[in-house]
Order: C-alpha cells, then sequence, then structure tokens
C-alpha cells in the first residue's frame, strides 16, 4: 500500500482494508491445518446445537466461543509468520514467542471445550 494511502479516509479505504483482511483470513483457512480442524469441529458443534435445538443464549454464549477460537488461531498465525520474518535461524526467543502463542489458544481451546459440555449436558440430558 502506498504510504500516502494510509492516511487516506473513507469509503475506498475501508473496502481495501476489508479485502486484505479477507485475504488474510483466506490464507490462513488454506494453509493452517489447526484452522481447518477448528472449521471442522465448528461445523460438527453447530449441527448439533440445532438438532438439540439450544435456546438463543446458548447460540449466543456458542457463537461467541467459536469466533474467539476462530480469531485466536488467526493471530497465532500472525506471531508465528512474523517470528518467522524475524529470524530464520533457531532462537530461544522465538521458540518462547511461537510456544508462548500456541499456548494462547491451547487455554482457550481448553475453557471452550468445557463450555461446549455445560451448553450440551443438559440438552442431552433433555433428549435422553
Ligand atoms: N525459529 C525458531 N527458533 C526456535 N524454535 C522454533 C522456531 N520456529 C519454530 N520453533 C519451535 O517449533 C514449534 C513449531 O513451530 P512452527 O513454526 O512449525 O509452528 P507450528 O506450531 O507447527 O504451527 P502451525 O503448524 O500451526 O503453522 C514452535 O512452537 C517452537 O517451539
Amino acid at each position: 500500500m502506498d504510504l500516502r494511502d494510509r492516511n487516506k479516509k473513507g469509503f475506498k479505504r475501508l473496502l481495501r482494508s476489508f479485502m486484505y483482511a479477507t485475504q488474510g483470513f483466506c490464507y490462513v483457512i488454506k494453509h493452517e491445518q489447526n484452522m481447518q480442524v477448528h472449521l471442522v469441529v465448528a461445523t460438527i458443534v453447530l449441527v448439533a446445537a440445532y438438532l438439540v435445538q439450544f435456546p438463543l443464549i446458548h447460540w449466543l454464549i456458542l457463537l461467541l466461543v467459536i469466533a474467539g477460537m476462530f480469531a485466536l488461531e488467526i493471530m497465532n498465525t500472525a506471531i508465528e509468520r512474523t517470528v518467522d520474518l524475524v529470524t530464520a535461524e533457531f532462537h530461544p526467543l522465538a521458540k518462547r514467542a511461537k510456544d508462548i502463542a500456541a499456548a494462547a489458544v491451547f487455554v482457550y481451546c481448553l475453557f471452550a471445550v468445557i463450555i461446549g459440555f455445560i451448553l450440551f449436558i443438559p440438552a442431552l440430558m433433555r433428549l435422553l
């Protein structure tokens, strides 16, 4: 992007930002296996929520958790690429940065699973 463009405001710039964000999103889906796994799991969970007829509040919580998961995985990928840009060599700080970014995804995943159980167990009990 031309540096002068950065100071421009308006709809065109907004549209361009949206286009860049879409490119980033497509990149992560295409190249990150973890993101592909998240997509498959999210689809299964959404279908299951539909089948057990989640109430509105459960849908909202579920969508928030799924959106957070996607956003965090995207940020993790951004950190990985930035570290790769800084060094192609083995460096303890590069390891720290990537491991910590991965830990953020892991912690979120863990709590997402717990929330999933809390939401689905009563719905499944009702069905049985
Ligand atoms: N430059 C580096 N220096 C030291 N350790 C590194 C470096 N690059 C990667 N690592 C170590 O290897 C692990 C895997 O890194 P990699 O870049 O392959 O990411 P990944 O976890 O495989 O992510 P993904 O498969 O989602 O792209 C990191 O978590 C880190 O421990």
